[in-house]
């Protein structure tokens, strides 16, 4: 029997209520993503990437179809599934460390030695060394959002599902954490639905790219990248990759029309 997909959506339809009107977000969204593979999703603004995402996380009940994760429906959020949101939401009260330490203190009601390592490392992989004990309201929008996804990282999720996370960093900063994610990806594996504005970073970084119609969104476009891993820095100069990511940016630009 073939292993179940870890994400398999049928037919997800999301239909929001305002007022005495409604807002048809998503309609008849099927995809299905392979385990440890990581798909890019692309879309023009308001198409529903993050009601898709967030629908996903069982933030959000579907009000047609269904998400099923590893075989299962989801029915609420899940310790397997970690998220990083646009905004990082922090706890304002809480140090950099005890912030990313809080899905493990919330789930098992206290941290181990091996928890706090962890954090280190993640502290140090996303570039805030020195600013463990710092409060999120001393540290720059970018590196807020560094803390963000070290939080999602820590607890070393099945799933890890990110909504554009690398939108508050500076060109330079964006493209080391693409590339870090990427090592920690090809280190830890994982499942990674990453919705991007970028059509260069979902091209080098995914081995799927989705590119969304507008609303209501579904799926206009799967391809896979034509290009090998690892990749790295140099990649982003394959001929292959830029040939793809023009061709993506043509579909954008034909539903933006
Ligand atoms: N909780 C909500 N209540 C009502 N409408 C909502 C809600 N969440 C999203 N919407 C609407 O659903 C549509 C899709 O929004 P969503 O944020 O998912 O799009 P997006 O593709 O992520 O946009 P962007 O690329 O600009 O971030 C929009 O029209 C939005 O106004």
């Amino acid at each position: 029997m073939r292993a179940p997909f870890a994400l398999h959506l049928k037919g997800l339809g999301q239909t929001f209520a305002i007022g005495k009107g409604t807002v048809e977000a998503l309609r008849n969204v099927t995809l299905t993503v392979d385990r440890h593979e990581f798909v890019a999703v692309l879309g023009p603004s308001g198409c529903g990437k993050s009601t898709l995402l967030r629908s996903i996380a069982g933030l959000l009940k579907p009000t047609a179809g269904s998400v099923e994760v590893f075989g299962l429906p989801v029915t609420e959020p899940r310790d397997d599934i970690g998220i990083v949101f646009q905004k990082p939401t922090l706890l304002p009260w809480a140090s950099v460390e005890d912030n990313i330490l809080f899905p493990a203190r919330h789930k098992r009601g206290s941290v181990t030695r091996a928890d706090r390592q962890r954090a280190a490392e993640l502290i140090e992989i996303t570039g805030l060394s020195g600013f463990a004990a710092r409060l999120p309201d001393e540290l720059s929008g970018g590196m807020q959002q560094r803390v963000g996804i070290a939080r999602a990282l820590h607890m070393d999720p099945d799933i890890l599902l990110m909504d554009e996370p690398f939108s508050a960093l500076d060109a330079l900063t964006r493209e080391e954490m693409g590339f870090e994610l990427l090592r920690i990806w090809e280190a830890r594996p994982k499942t990674v639905l990453f919705i991007t504005h970028s059509v260069a970073e979902a091209a080098l970084l995914a081995d799927r790219v989705v590119v969304m119609s507008g609303r209501p969104g579904s799926v206009a476009t799967d391809m896979k990248v034509p290009l090998a891993r690892p990749r790295d820095a140099a990649s982003a100069n394959d001929g292959a990759l830029h040939e793809f990511a023009g061709y993506l940016r043509s579909l954008l630009l034909k539903r933006a029309a």
